[in-house]
């Protein structure tokens, strides 16, 4: 069975996700497109060779019997009535992250879709399909370090655009290691603290953006005792950069350098650098979405991130900000889980 698949949101992201769909997922479809700016829409539905319906707007597109299952790569706060209409229809809906930009709508869509009886949702923390962060858990759950102690995460981007605020070191950057961390240790967050060292030249005098706390260091405690120790640094101009180490009782596991080869020469040696995320993890994407639409395909349960990770990590992001503006402790008091996610 073919999954036509509607996408709403056909900017950066939207446009690599329908090329992948449309490309390189089996089983995949993209049979509707809709965005905010309709030219944008039409130019990237005309760029496809096969007929696409360009719709009004992520409703209509979410009623169209020839939508199967719907992508979200829209702007972050438009992100939870899209979640919300497509629960409403029962049809799949991945989301890119973040599941909303409230912990009160990520709430919203858990009841919606517990009403429903059954996962309709994904969010994109794509990290999960990376074959070295999975390789990372593997050697966890394999005992071969022991408990885990410590992660460190590094989260370095060479730059930013304008539109970038202070906040979004954490909601829209650090989120992602978030997710992964408690993904990683098997561990919920309960309390998170954020110091700013002194500032990033790159990140103070953007013309009419405002300074950026640029890099962030985080102590976050865990349920299990485990510590995460993450630092976003969103100037760093060498690269596209994603560091992870974890301590454990008997050795460390961490990501290797990402290179295809290493240079020696003149005394040193040298390892490439990823440029952009999309380089770094192009290959997570691919995966993410195959086995999306795989699971979709088979209607057996959804094995990705769920609505309950989207929450997870935006009550994590909603008590980082508290931390970094109010400089303390802040502690992560999350609902029960209902029993759909356990
Ligand atoms: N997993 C990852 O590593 C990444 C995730 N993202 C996420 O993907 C989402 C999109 O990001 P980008 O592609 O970078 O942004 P973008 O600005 O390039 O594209 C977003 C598109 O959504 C459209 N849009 C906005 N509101 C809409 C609405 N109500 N209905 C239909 N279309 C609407 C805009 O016109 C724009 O074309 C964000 O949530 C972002 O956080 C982005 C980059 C990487
Ligand atoms: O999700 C992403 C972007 O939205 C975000 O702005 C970047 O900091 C992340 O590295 C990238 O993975």
């Amino acid at each position: 069975m073919t999954v036509r698949i509607g996408v709403i949101g056909t900017g950066m992201i939207g446009q690599q996700h329908i090329h992948r769909l449309d490309t390189l997922v089996p089983g995949a479809a993209v049979t509707a497109v809709t965005d905010h700016d309709g030219e944008v829409a039409a130019r990237v539905a005309d760029g496809l060779d096969h007929d696409v319906t360009v719709h009004p707007d992520g409703f209509a597109l979410i009623k169209d019997p020839e939508v199967d299952a719907v992508v979200v790569t829209s702007w972050g706060p438009t992100h939870a009535e899209f979640v919300l209409a497509a629960i409403g229809e029962g049809k799949h809906v991945f989301c890119e992250k973040p599941l909303a930009t409230t912990q009160e709508d990520t709430l919203r869509i858990i009841e919606a879709e517990v009403a429903h009886g059954s996962r309709l949702v994904q969010v994109g923390f794509m990290r999960r399909y990376d074959a070295a962060y999975r390789a990372m858990k593997q050697t966890i759950a394999d005992g071969a370090i022991g408990a885990p102690l410590v992660f460190y995460s590094g989260h370095r981007n060479p730059d930013v655009p304008a539109a970038y605020t202070r906040e979004m070191a954490i909601v829209d950057t650090a989120v992602h290691d978030f997710d992964v961390a408690r993904w990683l240790l098997d561990a919920e967050i309960t309390a998170i603290s954020v110091i700013a060292p002194r500032s990033n030249r790159h990140g103070l005098g953007r013309g009419e953006a405002e300074d950026l706390q640029d890099p962030l260091l985080m102590t976050i405690e865990t349920s299990t005792g485990a510590v995460i120790c993450c630092e976003t640094s969103v100037n760093i101009r060498y690269g596209y950069d994603i560091r992870g180490e974890v301590v454990g009782e008997d050795g460390t596991v961490s990501l290797a350098d990402r290179g295809l080869v290493q240079v020696r020469t003149a005394g040193t040696a040298a390892v490439g650098v990823p440029g952009d995320f999309a380089s770094r993890f192009h290959a997570a994407f691919d995966v993410e979405l195959t086995e999306w639409v795989a699971e979709v395909a088979a209607g057996s349960p959804l094995s990705g991130p769920s609505s309950w990770d989207g929450y997870a990590s935006a009550a994590v992001c909603d008590a980082g900000v508290e931390a970094l503006q109010q400089g303390r402790r802040v502690s992560v008091d999350l609902v029960e889980q209902p029993a759909l996610y356990r």
